[in-house]
């Protein structure tokens, strides 16, 4: 994917950083959760959409109420089309019960 059409992706999911792992370009986002349990409850609401999109992110629950979700593409070592559509459907989950207030950065 190009630098061009990366930026042009990204601005249709703002939430989202762009992050360079090694060589590897990924997705990534933070939120805060109320508990640890809901922070499970959390991964459960994005697995189905992984299993639904037959696209898995790597989930990392850190320090019991940090999530963080990073997407792309193992195949080729970096972003694809499907990278921005997962986290476009991670956006439009209803997880606002399991969050807390304070907002991750
Ligand atoms: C056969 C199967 O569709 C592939 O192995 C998929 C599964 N989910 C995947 N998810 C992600 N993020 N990257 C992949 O390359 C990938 N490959």
């Amino acid at each position: 994917m190009t630098a061009e059409a990366t930026n042009e992706l990204i601005r249709q999911v703002p939430e989202w950083n762009l992050e360079n792992e090694g060589s590897t370009m990924k997705l990534s986002r933070s939120w805060k959760v109320k508990t640890f349990l809901k922070g499970l409850e959390f991964f459960e609401a994005v697995a189905n959409v992984a299993e639904a999109e037959g696209h898995h992110p790597d989930l990392h629950l850190v320090g019991w109420n940090n999530v963080k979700i990073d997407i792309w593409t193992h195949a080729i070592g970096g972003l694809t089309e499907n990278d921005f559509i997962l986290a476009a459907k991670i956006d439009g989950l209803n997880v606002h019960h399991l969050l807390s207030r304070k907002v991750a950065k």
